[in-house]
């Protein structure tokens, strides 16, 4: 037992023989959680993840013996959990709206029993590597919990549970390790959150987690096991489209970090995210999601410990052959710990407050994404998304600019689109995404072979609208050509009649694969098909004047996912009205 030699803010220096870095910490009679950030001789420093006011010099500190640690196991799915793990219904229970401090909550409950099945063929004798599959457990009606052998356990198996109902903590396994000693196994294990769970290999990553939001699929994807930012500024959108992509993802398993957000979209999460309906299977979305979110009595330095709980979450279900997705809102509130804790230290501040390790530590995040090969041969994939906030909504600063380096993609949300009530805000100017090369394979494959062809095709239409609307900015619209007229309306029916999707909109809140290629695909055709009329003559004002426009524009929300056929009926309309105009202006005297 040690004492507090110096309370400042969230951080504590304690006279401590002994201790570990990163070890665990009970401080103060109320016993607060902290782990331990930095050592010299005989005292450690303890970020507390609680709010140490009232703490004094003098009280007591208790060395756990472990690291900030979780425990994995049947129960996860369907919690809300706070930042270091403490599940909040049952915190609510038991000291009301107000977490009382030094509360010590199992994360998994203690009482509930499970119907645990062993892995067939496995039998004592066996010789067990870490990760393996002991058995299964009916987690929820539309997941099955693997349990596993933890990652740092081996040796043979001396005894294995039958069929049966156990609670969390009754031992199901014994284990004889290489040294002789006999290691219990549970239902459930314990695992240190800022070490990166291990794998057998990584895999390439090849499908795209398809979100049903057209300017993240279409234009920008996204690969299951890859890593994505979503920069914006204030009020641009970052929570609608994070919560879109925890709702309508086709990734299994489904994690939402929210991480000191302000507090009343934080009790909106918690209200409407137990209510959600899961798409895929028609039952609650909570049967295969996790929530943590930092209450706001906890102190800045409990979201570092948010983020850490949340992917050591995604990587366990990953090791159980799961497609994870985590979403994380917001990592510049994270950063923003990160500063806080740095500027108590004295460290050194390198770029605007933020300590010169911020990238790295970024960087070590993103870099637990990943599809891999798992321990016990399965294949699974942790993807993850965090939303960023600058200041400002200037995308140079900080941690923007460093988990741009880092992200393979980048959805840039941008206050003039969202201004222009454009959403998603999504900029298809500074939006970026590493993975279209692979994803274009996947779209063939599984949508249409001309994928990539006309998603280069809208983005060159796009790129080429923006540069003649800043021409018509400085001398008007008399300038332009009738190509270039043309080329104006063909981006604004991308815009309008594709890009932009209201979350709000039953019809539209979700896009399939194969309807967001049907709705480009129409839309380039019917502009294609513009501008080989031009080409004979036609003059852009008729074209513009042509009600398929105001058409091709409402099709997204005319016909829903399940309806591409009749979707694809639209082509006949284009063809038949251009078709009439070429005949038109095809013979002599023709067009009048
Ligand atoms: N896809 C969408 N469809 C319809 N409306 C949207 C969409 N995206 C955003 N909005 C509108 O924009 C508003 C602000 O979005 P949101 O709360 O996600 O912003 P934010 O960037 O998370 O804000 P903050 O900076 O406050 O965290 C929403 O309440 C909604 O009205």
């Amino acid at each position: 037992m040690g004492r507090i030699i110096e309370v400042n803010g969230p951080i504590a220096t304690v006279h401590l023989p002994g201790v570990l870095n990163g070890e665990q910490v009970r401080i103060g009679k109320l016993g607060l959680v902290g782990e331990v950030i930095a050592r010299s001789g005989e005292e450690a420093v303890v970020q507390v993840y609680e709010s140490t006011e009232s703490v004094r010099p003098g009280e007591s500190a208790e060395p756990l013996g472990h690291p900030l640690a979780v425990e994995l196991g049947p129960g996860l799915l369907g919690n809300i959990y706070d930042g270091v793990q403490r599940p909040l219904a049952a915190t609510y229970e038991a000291s009301g709206d107000q977490i009382a401090r030094g509360l010590s909550l199992a994360p998994l409950d203690r009482a509930r029993r499970w119907s645990f099945t062993p892995e067939p063929g496995m039998a004592p004798g066996a010789r067990l590597d870490g990760g393996e599959i002991l058995g299964r457990v009916p987690e929820t009606k539309t997941i099955e919990h693997r349990v596993l052998v933890p990652p740092d356990g081996r040796g043979e198996l001396i005894e294995l549970a039958p069929n049966g109902e156990y609670a969390v903590e009754d031992v199901i396994a014994r284990l004889r390790e290489p040294s002789g000693a006999v290691r219990e196994l549970r239902l459930y294990h314990r695992w240190p959150v800022r070490t990166a769970r291990p794998y057998r290999r990584r895999d390439h990553a090849t499908s795209p987690l398809i979100t049903g939001q057209r300017i993240l699929d279409t234009f920008f994807p996204l690969l299951k096991g890859g890593k994505a930012a979503v920069p914006g500024p204030f009020g641009a959108g970052k929570t609608v489209v994070q919560q879109q992509i925890a709702r309508w993802s086709n990734a299994e398993i489904v994690i939402y970090v929210g991480c000191g957000e302000r507090g009343n979209e934080l009790v909106e999460i918690l209200e409407t995210f137990p209510e959600l309906t899961d798409p895929y299977t028609g039952r609650l979305l909570m049967e295969r999601t996790m929530l943590v979110a930092n209450t706001s009595n906890m102190p800045v330095v409990a979201r570092e410990a948010s983020i850490y709980v949340g992917v050591t979450l995604a990587e366990y279900y990953r090791d159980q052959g799961y497609d994870v997705v985590m979403v994380a809102d917001s990592t510049s509130r994270w950063a923003e710990a990160l500063r806080e804790v740095a500027g108590r230290l004295g460290q050194m501040p390198v770029e605007e407050g933020y300590p010169a390790y911020l990238a790295s530590r970024l960087a070590a995040f993103y870099e637990r994404a990943g599809r891999v090969e798992t321990l016990a041969g399965l294949h699974g994939s942790a993807t993850l998304i965090g939303a960023v906030s600058p200041p400002g909504g200037d995308f140079s600063e900080p941690v923007t600019s460093h988990t741009k380096e880092i992200v393979q993609t980048f959805w840039a949300l941008s206050k003039e689109l969202a201004d222009a009530r454009h959403y998603p805000a999504v900029d298809w100017t500074d939006s970026f995404s590493g993975y279209a090369g692979q994803a274009a394979t996947w779209w063939a494959e599984n949508v249409d072979p001309r994928w990539a062809a006309r998603r280069a095709e809208a983005l060159a239409l796009l790129a080429q609208a923006d540069e003649l609307a800043r021409i018509v900015n400085l001398v008007g619209p008399e300038a332009l050509s009738s190509a270039q007229r043309w080329a104006l309306e063909g981006a604004a029916l991308i815009r309008e009649g594709v890009l932009q999707q209201s979350a709000f909109e039953e019809v539209d809140s979700f896009c399939s694969p194969q309807k967001q290629f049907m709705l480009l695909d129409l839309v380039l055709e019917l502009h294609g098909r513009g501008g080989e009329l031009l080409g004979i003559g036609v003059p852009v004002q008729e074209l513009l004047a042509l009600p398929v426009l105001a058409r091709a524009r409402r099709l997204k929300t005319l016909y829903a996912s399940n309806q591409v056929d009749e979707l694809s009926g639209f082509r006949g309309e284009i063809r038949e009205t251009f078709e009439r105009l070429r005949t038109e202006y095809g013979k002599p005297g023709g067009g009048t």
